[in-house]
């Protein structure tokens, strides 16, 4: 199942409120708006079972997007179809075949134990008995349920919740999923534990996934392929690697010797740092073979250690406006 998505624009007009209580009596009369583009004009196809990163900073416009795909935002203009739908148009087998997963937001009902809102599920999906059972089964051992389930909801720990709030939307086995900010303040130890149960997930099921999240540990585990946003904007659809190589025409290469020797770094590379016993180079990509092959014949290296720049470092330079990352 596929997502299919063509010049989409979203605006947003927003009531400009006065300070002054003249002015606030005054636009009573005669309100005033202001319009927030918050999609403009993208366009992008994701193909059956692909799990692509959709990255941009706070105000992008991601949430809007994903909104939209799903159905809960009509568009100001443009065309979508996910897996052959028109998500506005909110038919029952559209939401059958699709969930959404808001990191913020929960969709489990607070006051009683997961298992209640899973059954709850069960008769909004129609799911079969014998199929929920199955469904059921597999995720509780995926994700370690079991001890969760007849606790109230709001007893459990963030982390948990959101490995119900995963579970709640696979049940009905959606087959276009999307997932805003899945991991938002988890522990690093959850974060890792979901991380991978969204990518066996895909492996084993052939999900179509659309994934936000400020983790870049989540989206460099994960995809391969980025949509990147800004200003409603989109400002790259492609590789990751392809993207850091572009952005980054460098790798960072550490040194670890027993003492470090005065001389003039910036001859193989821009010096970063240097510390006891390690010197950290910027080296252009095409000379780090020749620059590592010289460092491990003239000195007595200890370790060497060859990599890409952090990605926090590569989205920064894609997010910047005039960026030749497109
Ligand atoms: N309901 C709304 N009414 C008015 N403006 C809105 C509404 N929803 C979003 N916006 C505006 O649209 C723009 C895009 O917001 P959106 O939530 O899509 O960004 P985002 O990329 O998801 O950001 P974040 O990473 O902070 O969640 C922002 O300027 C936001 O203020």
């Amino acid at each position: 199942m596929s997502i299919e998505v063509q010049q989409l624009n979203k605006q947003f007009q927003i009531h400009v409120r006065q300070a002054g209580w003249t002015d606030a009596l005054r636009s009573l009369f005669k309100r005033e708006y202001h319009l927030v583009e918050a999609v403009k004009d993208i366009s992008f196809h994701i193909p059956s079972g692909e799990i692509v990163g959709f990255l941009g900073p706070n105000g992008a416009g991601k949430t809007t997007t994903i909104k939209m795909l799903a159905g809960l935002l009509h568009p100001t203009a443009g065309q979508i179809q996910v897996g052959g739908y028109v998500p506005f148009e909110q038919k029952a087998e559209f939401k059958k075949m699709m969930s959404l997963v808001m990191g913020q937001k929960s969709q489990l009902i607070w006051d009683i134990p997961p298992m209640e809102t899973f059954l709850v599920n069960k008769a909004i999906y129609e799911i079969e008995e014998r199929t929920f059972r199955q469904t059921l089964d597999e995720l509780v051992e995926l994700l370690e349920l079991e001890p969760l389930l007849t606790k109230p909801t709001r007893s459990l720990s963030l982390g948990q919740r959101m490995k119900c709030e995963l579970a709640a939307a696979l049940l009905h086995r959606p087959k276009i999923l999307f997932l805003d900010e899945p991991t938002i303040g988890l522990d690093v130890h959850t974060q890792e534990k979901v991380r991978q149960f969204i990518g066996k997930y895909n492996r084993e099921h052939k999900t179509t996934i659309l994934l936000t999240s400020h983790y870049m540990g989540d989206v460099t585990a994960l995809c391969d392929r980025v949509l990147i946003i800004n200003h409603g904007k989109l400002l790259y659809d492609g590789d990751l690697k392809v993207l850091t190589e572009k952005l980054t025409p460098y790798k960072l290469l550490e040194l670890r010797l027993p003492d470090v020797p005065n001389i003039p770094w910036n001859t193989y590379g821009e010096l970063v740092a240097v510390e006891e016993g390690k010197v950290t180079l910027r080296v252009p990509r095409e000379r780090i073979p020749e620059v590592s092959a010289q460092f491990l014949q003239q000195f007595e290296v200890h370790d060497l250690n060859i990599e890409d720049p952090p990605m926090e470092e590569v989205i920064t330079l894609a997010f910047q406006e005039g960026s030749h990352a497109s």
